[in-house]
């Protein structure tokens, strides 16, 4: 693996502001992605996504503000050397798939034989090699996302910049496409993908920008989020019935179901207090804290 600066590394969105005539899309948005990192980039629908990432591959303009890529500002050649999955995808439906992924390999400049090798690799990783042949509107949707991945991939880009990737994509496929984009992340490259499924996001990236209204909530690595927004939440259970919980100083019960309770813990309750109350009163099963899902913080952020 290359050793990584990622001083340098990085992409670099910088106080990006745009708006389409009266609407203000994107608000002084600022983010970096860090090379051989997967970044999911999160919001509902309408939040800024789609438009950040054409800014950023130059299909769209800024008013103001900057995008760089190692230290420098982002010009044609620059973008011919990065891959990008449009949300609204472009195949030719008649082309075969292997010509469509050589076509868009030899548009980036490599040669005839690089192109060839480069697609049936690429196919065949994907899973999607016996389909060569094939056109592409004879394949189904979530093999013609597989193919669109390739489009992205095929000339071996410097940074990735993949728009709903795995929308549409069964749980098999998610996990094949995720290979991929692992490798190429692993191999240096930043990986930036949108999604509005947190729990694939969740299980798959390395850092998050949260996006709301056009504003940035949230961004980091995942586990520092996670540790920011964690809740002082526990989960207990017990054998018996632990509804005697509603009486203990400091704890508020958040679900409680027979035997198994999630509560809160007011600033200066100490944990092992209750735990010790849980002891004496029988055994306890399971006792801990519990870590909050992104789809929580999310919440919390977006509020
Ligand atoms: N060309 C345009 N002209 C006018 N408004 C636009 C244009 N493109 C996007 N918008 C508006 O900008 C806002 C942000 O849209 P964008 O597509 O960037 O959101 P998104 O986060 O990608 O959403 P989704 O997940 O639904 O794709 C939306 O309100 C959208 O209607």
């Amino acid at each position: 693996m290359p050793s990584v600066n990622t001083m340098t590394e990085e992409l670099n969105v910088e106080a990006v502001c745009r708006s389409f005539g009266e609407r203000q899309v994107l608000r002084d948005v600022t983010f970096g992605v860090a090379a051989g990192r997967m970044t999911g980039f999160v919001g509902a629908n309408g939040a800024g996504k789609t438009t950040m990432m054409r800014i950023i591959l130059g299909v769209l303009a800024a008013d103001s503000g900057s995008v760089t890529w190692r230290g420098a500002r982002l010009d044609r050649g620059v973008r011919q050397r990065f891959g990008y999955m449009p949300e609204e995808r472009g195949l030719y439906p008649k082309m075969t798939v292997a010509e469509q992924i050589v076509y868009l390999g030899r548009l980036h400049g490599l040669s005839a034989k690089a192109a060839h090798h480069n697609t049936s690799a690429l196919l065949d990783r994907l899973g999607v090699g016996d389909r060569a042949g094939d056109p592409v509107e004879k394949l189904s949707l979530g093999n013609q996302q597989r193919v669109q991945i390739a489009a992205a991939l095929v000339h071996d880009p410097e940074v990735l910049i993949l728009d709903e990737p795995f929308s549409g994509l069964d749980p098999l496929a998610v996990d094949v496409v995720l290979g991929v984009l692992r490798e190429r992340a692993l191999s240096g490259a930043p990986v930036l993908f949108s999604s509005h499924q947190l729990e694939v996001v969740e299980r798959l990236c390395d850092d998050l920008v949260i996006i709301a209204d056009g504003s940035i909530r949230a961004a980091g690595r995942r586990a520092d989020l996670r540790e920011r927004h964690a809740l002082p939440r526990y989960r207990m259970e017990v054998a018996t019935d632990a509804g005697w919980l509603r009486d203990v100083p400091g704890v508020t019960l958040v679900d409680l179901d027979g035997a198994h309770a999630v509560f809160d813990l007011a600033s200066g309750a100490d944990d092992q207090d209750v735990l010790r109350a849980a002891l004496r009163r029988g055994p306890v099963r399971s006792f801990g804290a519990v870590t909050p899902s992104l789809a929580e913080i999310f919440r919390e952020v977006t509020r």
